[in-house]
């Protein structure tokens, strides 16, 4: 394909309906904070890409598990080293449970270092009778509900670039300079050990994952290849101006590869097949994943692999539904059977977040963590009847303690979620219900095999 062919196909979605987009007031500000977008270095390699694209073929031939989470919503405010820090420890030690209890590799992925965009179900936020425009996420506008602060303003696509650098530079130092090493399993709990249940449990695990790396090492193994992981970022490719002006022709193949992040994915909202982000999507190599709801329907999912995965490409394509606990077990067979017989090489992962939903009297949004369960427990049943591989789980999750979502080991009550209630838009499980959750999938995992 030659250069200028690229770019054309590149920028067809610009002829298509793309939802969700926010209205900025002034388009020459667009276009300069895109052509400087252009310029700037990619966050991301088109080989990490490929690579983690194999991972997630292993994933398809039932051979790998995803843990998919972080933040609903990055924050500028949030690009912290603590932040980070805490966030990648909460998704290390899931991964180690996963990887022990579970007995599975799993592939590692942030939703972090890029998620800094939100579709809403309403473009508009209503408080004591005064209208704004809704908070979009920091790369669109600010969360203050003040009409300044709710101006739509280019120049924050700039900042959200910069914030992804950072996280990610903090992510790539954390899992390659020794911090995400095996051996410090132990480390990454202290905070956690004394205060938790799931943190108690962890630490059990994590004498059993010493004997078994001192017993690897007495049989002759190099301790030094637990030293390091491998971590992949993702986000949802919401925002197109943005994913646009970071999409570059790789030198070595000359293929587009989105540089923003190793995996997008494509949100409920914005799946349409004519619209503007499938297109986008099915011009670049990334890893794609597509969020599926309730409302999809098989014929759908198997139009979306011929947009997105026409090759047949294994790790390509990840189907990510949320369904709700509710519906899961009626909704997902139908799909699961449709794709399976067609042969299409698809990862199925699990987010049982965005189904379970809902408001408490007290007006916070929240889920509560027995759906969360239900809902994944109800993924594993569904695959368990079929014969398919649950490929993994993708959630919303802080290394804080917040309360945010009821339930979990802490027994966190609505008239609790006030207390730390921190998020930018959706509910995450904290640092114990996330552990808590890790321990009942890896068994989930394990039955099901
Ligand atoms: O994270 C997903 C959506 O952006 C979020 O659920 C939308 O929330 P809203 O219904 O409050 O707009
Ligand atoms: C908006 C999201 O989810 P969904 O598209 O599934 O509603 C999300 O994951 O942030």
């Amino acid at each position: 394909m030659s250069i200028t062919s690229a770019t054309g196909e590149l920028d067809a979605w610009r002829a298509l309906p793309a939802a969700q987009q926010p209205e900025w007031d002034d388009p020459e500000e667009v276009r300069a904070v895109t052509a400087e977008l252009a310029q700037a270095p990619p966050l991301v390699f088109a080989g990490e890409c490929d690579q983690l694209k194999d991972r997630l073929a292993d994933v398809v031939r039932g051979e790998a598990f995803v843990l998919q989470g972080g933040d609903c919503a990055e924050t500028f405010t949030g690009s912290t080293a603590d932040a980070v820090r805490n966030k990648l420890k909460t998704l290390l030690q899931m991964a180690v449970v996963l990887t022990y209890a579970g007995s599975v590799p799993v592939v590692k992925i942030g939703r972090m270092a890029g998620q800094f965009a939100k579709p809403r179900s309403k473009p508009v936020e209503v408080r004591g009778g005064v209208t704004l425009p809704a908070y979009r996420g920091d790369a669109v506008n600010g969360f203050d509900f003040t009409p300044e602060s709710r101006r739509n303003d280019p120049r924050r696509l700039l900042q959200a670039y910069h914030c992804s650098a950072v996280t990610l530079n903090l992510c790539r130092a954390f899992t390659k300079g020794g911090y995400a090493d095996l051996r410090q399993a132990h480390a990454w709990n202290q905070d956690f050990v004394a205060s938790s249940p799931a943190g108690r449990r962890y630490e059990q695990l994590a004498w059993e994952i010493d004997r078994a790396l001192a017993f690897m090492k007495a049989c002759g193994a190099d301790p030094e290849e637990f030293h390091g992981v491998e971590f992949y970022s993702s986000h949802e490719a919401l925002l197109l101006e943005y994913e646009r002006a970071l999409t570059r022709i790789d030198s070595r193949s000359g293929l587009p590869y989105d540089v923003s992040a190793h995996m997008v994915w494509i949100g409920e909202r914005t799946r349409a097949l004519d619209g503007a982000h499938v297109e986008f999507a099915s011009r670049i190599r990334n890893p794609i994943g597509v969020k599926l709801g309730p409302t999809v329907s098989a014929d759908e999912a198997l139009a979306l692999i011929d947009r997105l995965n026409p090759d047949g490409e294994p790790g390509r394509l990840t189907f990510i539904t949320r369904m709700g606990a509710g519906r899961i077990r009626d909704a997902l067979p139908s799909l699961i059977e449709k794709v399976s017989q067609n042969a299409a090489p698809v990862a199925w992962i699990c987010d049982p977040m965005h189904g379970n939903t809902f408001e408490a009297p007290s007006g916070h949004k929240t889920r509560r963590f027995d759906d969360v369960v239900d809902e994944v427990a109800g993924f594993f049943e569904v695959h368990r009847a079929l014969g398919t591989h649950p490929g993994g789980i993708h959630i919303e999750f802080t290394g804080d303690d917040v309360t945010e979502c009821v339930g979990g080991g802490h027994e966190i009550v609505e008239d609790d979620l006030h207390q730390r209630y921190e998020t930018a838009c959706d509910p995450r499980l904290n640092r114990g219900q996330s552990l808590d959750l890790a321990f009942m999938v890896a068994e989930m995992y394990r039955k099901a095999r």
